[in-house]
């Protein structure tokens, strides 16, 4: 497998090796001792499904405190994936980095625990799914809003279809401190 940097030191993206023959394909989509390796050490526990139709965007939502890191990647259809560092402290608070997941490049992106996550579809639908290094909290769940004009993510798309949620979430600055991941160092 091949890992790519970002500009976000720990989000990155994750290329596995894929074994092509006239059946059709297959790939390791999680090898803890691959991921050890590239300095991805959570533990997965909870794993997610996904599938939402052309326009819509899910985010950007993070969980604090017992943040979920995320192992992310699609497996029908074209989504633009986006990470944000929202880590209090973190010398790259605030900033974003965006990358094109699709079923036929196989990519993954590592979010990772602290940043808020989120995806916009670009194919007629898109089925989306993710690993976590933490359980769901309903209670920790949190967003920030999606075009929030702090963060200003290029989104490629302008109006999407969102939950009432994500609808009404706050803007970074908003955000009580208490409320937003902390940066260990
Ligand atoms: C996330 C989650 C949700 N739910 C329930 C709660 C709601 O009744 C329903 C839909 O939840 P929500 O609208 O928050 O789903 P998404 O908008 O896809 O949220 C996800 O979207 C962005 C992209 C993320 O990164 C997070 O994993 C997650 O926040 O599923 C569960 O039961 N377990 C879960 O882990």
């Amino acid at each position: 497998m091949k890992v790519i940097e970002t500009t976000l030191p720990s989000a990155m993206v994750i290329e596995p090796q894929v074994f092509g023959d006239s059946r059709g394909f297959f790939y390791e989509s999680y090898n803890q001792a691959k991921f050890h390796e590239a300095g991805i050490t959570g533990a997965l526990v909870q794993s997610n499904v996904s599938r939402s139709a052309k326009g819509v965007l899910r985010g950007l939502h993070y969980q604090w405190p017992n943040p979920q890191g995320k192992l992310v990647s699609v497996l029908e259809g074209e989504v633009f994936d986006v990470a944000v560092d929202i880590r209090r402290g973190s010398p790259t608070f605030g900033r974003w980095e965006g990358v094109v997941l699709t079923a036929e490049n196989h990519r993954h992106f590592w979010i990772p625990e602290g940043f808020a996550h989120g995806f916009c579809v670009l194919s007629e639908f898109a089925t989306f799914a993710y690993q976590c290094t933490a359980l769901y909290d309903p209670i920790a769940d949190a967003g920030v809003r999606w075009n929030d004009p702090d963060i200003a993510v290029d989104w490629p798309i302008s109006h999407p279809l969102l939950s009432g949620k994500d609808e009404k979430a706050l803007l970074l600055k908003e955000v009580p401190q208490d409320r937003l991941p902390e940066y260990q160092r």
